[in-house]
């Protein structure tokens, strides 16, 4: 990937030696990281080296009368200034530079701080343009007019206010094996950012699954993106979630690809394991009959703050699992549990983030004496 802001914006480090040999460096460190519970093969899972990235966040900064887009510095304080990424893809990086001009010839930019972009791969976009001011009906015309003619979905967010101009998301299509699948993604709410590697950590983690009459529990399902592909391998799938809007996504998401065996709890984990535990009755729980369920499997995709202590010793109870993990460091320390009762029979690294030292790791667990 040539970068122009090489060594100066926060995004991301580029590597001299490119991208194969920070991919190789990452799998040493992983694998150093992980020899304590596994020794196997680690596969590994490439993403494109430039636009690549689905969604992304800049900031608006004000020089005199003029505005930019911006990033954090790495290693200093205050930001770089930005007039193309090439981590984005094709679709935000052609639109950036026209959509600035549009804010400034329509003189929207007052108190604009923020925009954040969301694509589909076909190159469906919804912007959000955060402000720090009241957003009133001249700003919700001129928005209008910019929507229209870039051909985009804007949403300006201010404290307490949300307007949509068009709606708030875009429809993602995957291709998964030889499976294609609709995903309805609203803006702010969490989507995997990387949809190549995305389609293949899916691919990967159905996999680990053998194809049965039992039922599958997953935790933290989010819009679906795993659940819907998942629903086919299993009986019925009971998949909870914490965010509201993820789980009214993730309900049009299974009418969206004509699913019907799955059912979508909005709750925590936490409140899920003490409502099975029986020690607090929750309403949301009211229509699941969960002695209808014959769980034998579970898969979780926490957020970066892993699992922790309770949640790992629920998991522990059934004898297959499967965890992506977006944060190498709360895994392991998840592993410290599961592998207690469990064997790690398979790893793989997805390089949902080049350029940056992050990684999404997959883990397929077998309980012990199985
Ligand atoms: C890494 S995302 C994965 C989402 C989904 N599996 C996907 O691939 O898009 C983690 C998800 O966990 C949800 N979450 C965070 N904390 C939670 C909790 N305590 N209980 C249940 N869900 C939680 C977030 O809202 C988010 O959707």
């Amino acid at each position: 990937m040539d970068c122009k802001y090489f060594g100066e914006c926060g995004a991301c480090r580029v590597y001299e030696n490119g991208y194969e040999a920070q991919l190789n460096e990452k799998l040493q460190i992983n694998k150093e990281r992980f020899a304590p519970y596994f020794s196997g093969d680690i596969s590994v899972y490439k993403s494109l080296d430039e636009h690549y990235r689905a969604r992304s966040e800049f900031k608006i900064w004000h020089i005199d009368d003029d505005i930019s887009y911006a990033m954090n510095h790495i290693d200093k304080k205050g930001v770089v200034l930005i007039d193309e990424c090439p981590q984005v893809n094709e679709y935000i990086a052609a639109l950036m530079p026209q959509l600035l001009s549009a804010i400034k010839v329509n003189d929207i930019d007052f108190k604009l701080f923020g925009a954040d972009f969301l694509s589909s791969s076909s190159g469906e976009i919804v912007v959000s343009l955060l402000y720090h001011r009241a957003l009133d009906v001249v700003w919700q015309e001129k928005a209008k007019k910019i929507a229209q003619d870039l051909n985009i979905y804007i949403i300006g967010r201010s404290r307490k206010q949300k307007v949509i101009i068009g709606q708030d998301y875009i429809t993602e299509t995957l291709h998964v094996n030889n499976d294609v699948y609709k995903f309805k993604y609203i803006e702010n709410s969490f989507t995997q950012p990387n949809p190549r590697v995305n389609e293949q950590m899916i691919a990967w983690a159905a996999a680990k699954f053998s194809d049965t009459q039992d039922d599958l529990l997953e935790l933290y399902c989010g819009a679906g993106n795993f659940t819907i592909p998942f629903a086919k391998k299993f009986n019925k799938v009971l998949a909870t979630e914490i965010s509201k809007s993820s789980i009214n996504a993730a309900k049009a998401n299974m009418h969206l690809n004509d699913v019907h065996n799955i059912e979508f709890v909005r709750m925590s984990v936490e409140e899920f394991v003490d409502a099975l535990e029986g020690v607090r009755e929750f309403r949301r729980m009211k229509d699941i009959d969960i002695k209808n369920y014959t769980i034998n499997s579970i898969f979780v995709d926490p957020p970066r703050s892993g699992m922790g202590e309770y949640s790992c010793k629920f998991a522990s109870r059934y004898n297959h699992i499967v965890y992506i993990s977006c944060n190498p460091q709360t895994l392991l320390d998840d592993l410290d549990i599961l592998c207690k009762t469990h064997d790690i029979t398979d790893m793989a690294l997805f390089d949902q983030f080049p350029y940056t030292h992050h990684v999404e790791m997959g883990v397929k667990l077998i309980k012990k004496g199985l």
